[in-house]
């Protein structure tokens, strides 16, 4: 009996050392990227979520000085090729649908569903991809323009008359509204609820640990994406219901389109990219907006030349009372100089996954079939190779660049067939914001401003201001 007991003990032994071991030393047709899958099934998931203070991750810069630009490691139960390679990372992107295809986490995917535009492929995604140009692309931005501007204006001015102001909140709530007002016509004075609370913990709760329990950023996240989804599907069936005489917002676009019999579009499909856009812009409009002050409040040669573009505009003009005009956005060359540095140093977004759908070679490497890929804009935007200095806010170093919002060396708005679809409407937004901001008004920091990286970026004790208006 000793005996059988002993064998059964030995064999637990073999087989969890055997599995320890497997796991340490993956397989591979090749040479995987040097890196460490830290302890069996946590992996280093709790090092890459540990909160820091520098625009440089830790975890990132420290397994780049051990390992090299492209490293294993595992998170969150997923084994993950990190490419911090500004070759590899465009090469991923350039290859989506043949060697990688876009995937995210199941914990993503919970949150935003399993209809989400970055989970689908081949001709939904691209269906998808012109149903958002619907609203965001070149033709749309020329006729919201004037909206943009006295949206920014309303709100500054409101601003202007309180003591301080946290601009995170405070942005994020007017972006929130302008979205909301083109997808689902919400105005969150007439609505009994304000839908922006379902956003709060998302940045948070996006990367972080995907614990399920009440009190987790994670578990805010699901409840909020659970009431945000409930609601939409209530204002669509009232819509559905009530139909509006004229179409006029993306509510009235997805009804009509569901109508047709040849559709691709289903109603979870079209709830999922409404909630995806809801977020899209909220989150990364406000937070790009919120940092740009931030730099432009600690460099203030940028803010003098910034200001001076913008009021040469306001000079140059017969009417000075008129509204912005298309060419004047377009003539922001500066302006544009501060908002790619801005994405630059920010990377808002800090990860980007991928799967990899066959073995990839890449230089000596070999990257397995079915691996995460993920993708790190930062240690591209970071590297001092692509970027001297690449600490300081420096919007002059974009004078002789080219200003496209996608190369190998910039990766603000991802790259390729994925690369972001609302990239223009967000650096209208910006440039519009700043045109307002500067052309009328000054600001001083009353407290908060730090940024703390988990790895999202984010506020902990907001960035409060006061704002006041300029003397003429
Ligand atoms: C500063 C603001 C923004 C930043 C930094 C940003 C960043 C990104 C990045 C990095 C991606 C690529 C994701 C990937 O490759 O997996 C992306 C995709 C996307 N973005 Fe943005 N974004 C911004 C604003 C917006 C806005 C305003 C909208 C909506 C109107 C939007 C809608 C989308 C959508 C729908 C996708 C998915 C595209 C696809 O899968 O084909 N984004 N964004």
């Amino acid at each position: 009996m000793l005996h059988v007991g002993l064998c059964i003990a030995a064999l637990f032994v073999v087989s969890i050392t055997h599995w320890v071991y497997r796991w340490r030393n993956p397989k591979c047709n090749g040479k995987l990227p040097p890196g460490s899958m830290g302890l069996p099934l946590l992996g280093e998931t709790l090092d890459f979520f540990t909160p820091n203070q520098t625009n440089d991750t830790p975890f990132i810069k420290n397994r780049i000085k051990r390992y090299g630009p492209i490293f294993r490691t595992s998170l969150v139960g997923l084994q993950v090729i990190v490419s911090t390679d500004s070759e590899l990372s465009y090469m991923v992107f350039q290859q989506e649908g043949q060697s990688f295809e876009s995937w995210y986490p199941p914990s993503f995917r919970r949150i935003f569903g399993n209809q989400n535009i970055s989970s689908l492929h081949g001709s939904l995604h691209k269906y998808l991809k012109n149903m958002v140009l619907s609203v965001v692309g070149p033709e749309s931005l020329k006729k919201m323009f004037s909206e943009v501007e006295s949206v920014a204006t309303r709100n500054l001015e409101v601003w202007a008359s309180q003591e301080t102001v946290e601009l995170k909140t405070s942005i994020g709530n007017m972006v929130f509204e302008f979205m909301g007002k083109k997808l689902i016509s919400y105005d969150p004075e007439k609505s009994s609820e304000n839908l922006r609370d379902n956003f709060e913990a998302f940045i948070r709760g996006l990367i972080s640990f995907p614990l399920e329990i009440p009190g987790t950023a994670y578990y805010k996240c699901l409840q909020g994406r659970k009431k945000m989804i409930m609601k939409l599907k209530n204002m669509l069936e009232e819509r559905r219901a009530k139909p509006n005489k004229v179409k006029n917002d993306f509510f009235d676009y997805v009804l009509e389109e569901l109508k047709q019999n040849d559709t691709m579009l289903t109603e979870a499909t079209a709830l999922d990219l409404m909630f995806a856009l809801l977020f899209a812009n909220f989150e990364t409009t406000s937070q790009a907006i919120t940092v740009a002050i931030k730099f432009l409040t600690h460099n203030p040669r940028a803010l003098k030349e910034l200001t001076e573009e913008h009021q040469k505009i306001l000079r140059k003009r017969e009417n000075p009372k008129a509204g912005l005009t298309w060419e004047e956005y377009k003539s922001m060359r500066f302006t544009f100089q501060v908002i790619n540095e801005t994405l630059r140093l920010a990377s808002i977004v800090p990860v980007l996954f991928r799967k990899a759908k066959k073995d990839i070679k890449f230089k000596e490497y070999t990257i397995p079939s079915g691996w995460a890929v993920m993708v790190c804009p930062p240690a591209v935007h970071l590297d001092p190779v692509n970027y001297k200095d690449p600490l300081d806010f420096n919007p002059w170093r974009w004078e002789d660049m080219d200003l496209k919002s996608a190369s190998k060396t910039f990766m603000a708005f991802g790259g390729g067939q994925r690369f972001c679809v609302g990239a223009d409407f967000a650096k209208l937004q910006i440039a519009i914001f700043l045109h307002c901001l500067v052309t009328k008004y000054q600001w001083q920091p009353i407290k908060g401003g730090d940024i703390v990286r988990t790895p999202g970026l984010q506020f902990p004790n907001g960035f409060h201001v006061r704002i006041f208006e300029k003397e003429t």
